[in-house]
């Protein structure tokens, strides 16, 4: 780093003390704390995007959103050139940068850290970063100090995309590094456009047996419900009513959301008895997560989940149909076949009736720890790859080699079978792949390949809801003196840290017909998190508060 460098980094940082004894960690998406205490965050991970940019030679984002957490909390993270989540290897400098002391301190890093990873300051390209945050109070003033941070890099510029969902800006960081249109009109356009031709391709025969086919959408009192207002113009097709939107009084999250309706299995604010029987769906704050309810017959708040495993399952069943159309063969010795790999991952959370169903199905499950970055990096390694994780945060993944025999399969069956069964499988997996976002989840993209595909199989939700039946569950947060105690292996399934708690753990859980349970430390808020399932709610509740207790006996605050 010359001089001119080290002294605009100085003179930058001492305006962004780091917050007195808190420490900060990148976690399971990135830094996440109170609004007031990220200035210093934020700022610091302005200046590791303008590095990362400068080390990849690419565009990278800056997503400034605490998505389900509380309205007044924030967080930040970063879109890697691929629109995937920040390199785990540069999680541990993250985490450095956000803890230095001082400025002194902070500079020593960077100047460490760019000399190990060779990053040159030579000035030769363009370095960019694209910001975008969601519809937080606090969003305004973070993004002020990320665009100080990614400028005290020379040469660095920071481009504002305004309040985006956090997918829109995922999404736009890889539509940028591939050179295509990557402004949010581009981004409604092409889901628009592929959804339509999904539409077009629904077979004659398919009716839905929804006696109402309207969709009600519950926006968390976030960013997604307006932006779906936006995407709904274009789409022609489908009725949406979005509530919740934000724009009517409601608070961010509070009572609202997909993380509410999945974890307390009961109606957001403004559903009640009046949407028995509709086909409703909640998104989170940010809008990356979805998952689908209904309201039963004679209920006010209970409902009928339809979680991230079932919409797993549907786009699983649905991928595996068009892709064995796809390879029929109509003459013996057919070439032009691709056995394509397909696969789905999960994690611990899971219900355990989706994976028996996923495994029955005949398909390759895989199980991760918590979290997307790990998800999606084993979803990667298939042709098709789908993931979700149980509260509705997923997507589908097509490996490049996989879309580009796609491409050359859509043009060979167009001159010998134009408007053929295979053919039009072809485009189906084609349009999917433009209309399901290839960057990271998005509950834009997911509820629309929903709503084609129950379309396409003339389903409603009860018969999707009807799949397989839920194993009961319960999930609980337990407050401990130190969440860094538990270490878990194995996905998360075992806790081999403290010393004996996995068998205290494990005596327990044998005694329920069906039980599974597990505790690991949450990545993103202060607590162990606890789950359970078990063949009936009670015993799963029952489950579940025994576990806490072990927990709270090995790590809590009154233990002797
Ligand atoms: C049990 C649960 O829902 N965990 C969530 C939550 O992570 P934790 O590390 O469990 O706090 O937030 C993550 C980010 O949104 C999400 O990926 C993950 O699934
Ligand atoms: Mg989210």
């Amino acid at each position: 780093m010359n001089e001119e460098q080290q002294s605009l980094l100085l003179n930058c940082s001492s305006r962004f003390p780091p917050p007195q004894g808190v420490k900060l960690s990148y976690g399971t998406a990135g830094f996440r704390a109170h609004a007031s205490l990220l200035q210093s965050t934020v700022y610091r991970v302005g200046i590791l995007a303008a590095l990362r940019s400068l080390k990849t030679h690419s565009v990278i984002g800056l997503m400034i959103t605490a998505s389900h957490n509380k309205v007044s909390d924030n967080g930040v993270k970063i879109a890697d050139p691929n629109g995937g989540m920040l390199s785990q290897q540069w999680e541990p400098f993250a985490d450095a940068l956000a803890n230095a002391p001082s400025p002194q301190d902070l500079i020593r890093l960077i100047s460490e850290f760019v000399e190990k990873e060779n990053i040159s300051f030579d000035g030769g390209r363009p370095v960019e970063v694209l910001l975008g945050r969601d519809t937080r109070p606090s969003g305004d003033s973070l993004l002020k100090a990320a665009t100080e941070g990614i400028t005290s890099i020379v040469g660095a510029v920071a481009i504002d995309m305004g309040i985006l969902t956090t997918p829109q800006l995922h999404w736009m960081v890889h539509a940028r590094n591939k050179a295509l249109g990557a402004l949010e009109h581009d981004y409604f356009e092409q889901l628009s456009s592929s959804f339509r031709c999904l539409m077009d391709l629904i077979p004659m025969g398919s009716k839905s047996k929804e006696p109402n086919n309207n969709l009600v959408v519950d926006g968390a009192n976030g960013v997604g419900g307006v932006k779906l207002q936006i995407l709904e113009k274009l789409l022609n097709s489908l009725v949406i009513e979005v509530r919740n939107t934000g724009k009517d009084g409601g608070v961010l999250n509070e009572g609202v959301g997909a993380d509410y309706v999945q974890k307390e299995k009961v109606v957001p604010r403004s559903f009640g008895s009046n949407d028995v029987g509709k086909r409703c769906v909640s998104l989170d704050g940010d809008a990356d997560r979805l998952v689908y309810f209904s309201v039963p017959p004679g209920s006010s708040t209970k409902i009928d989940l339809v979680d991230g495993d079932k919409i797993l399952s549907l786009f699983a069943l649905f991928i595996k149909e068009q892709l064995s159309i796809l390879n029929e063969k109509e003459a013996k010795n057919e070439k032009g076949s691709y056995e394509a790999r397909l696969g789905v991952v999960q994690t611990a959370y899971a219900n355990g009736a989706s994976t028996d169903y996923l495994k029955q199905l005949g398909l390759e499950v895989i199980l991760t720890p918590t979290g997307v970055k790990y998800l999606h990096e084993k979803a990667a390694e298939f042709d098709v790859g789908i993931y979700f994780e149980a509260n509705g945060h997923g997507t589908i993944l097509f490996s490049e080699s996989f879309i580009c025999w796609l491409e050359a399969r859509n043009n060979e069956l167009c001159s010998v079978s134009k408007g053929s069964e295979r053919q039009k499988a072809a485009l189906r997996l084609l349009a999917v792949s433009k209309l399901i976002n290839q960057a990271v989840g998005d509950a834009l993209g997911g509820l629309l390949l929903v709503e084609v595909i129950l379309q396409h199989l003339g389903w409603s939700i009860h018969r999707w809801n009807e799949l397989y039946e839920d194993l009961p569950s319960r999930q609980l947060k337990v407050k401990v003196e130190d969440r860094t105690a538990v270490v878990t292996a194995n996905a998360e399934t075992v806790a081999v840290r403290p010393p004996g708690i996995q068998e205290a753990i494990n005596s327990e859980t044998a005694k329920y017909h069906q039980g599974r349970s597990f505790i690991r430390p949450s990545g993103t808020e202060d607590v162990i998190r606890v789950y359970a399932e078990a063949s009936t709610q009670e015993a799963a509740d029952r489950l579940a508060n025994s576990v806490t207790k072990i927990v709270d006996q090995f790590l809590g605050f009154g233990r002797s």
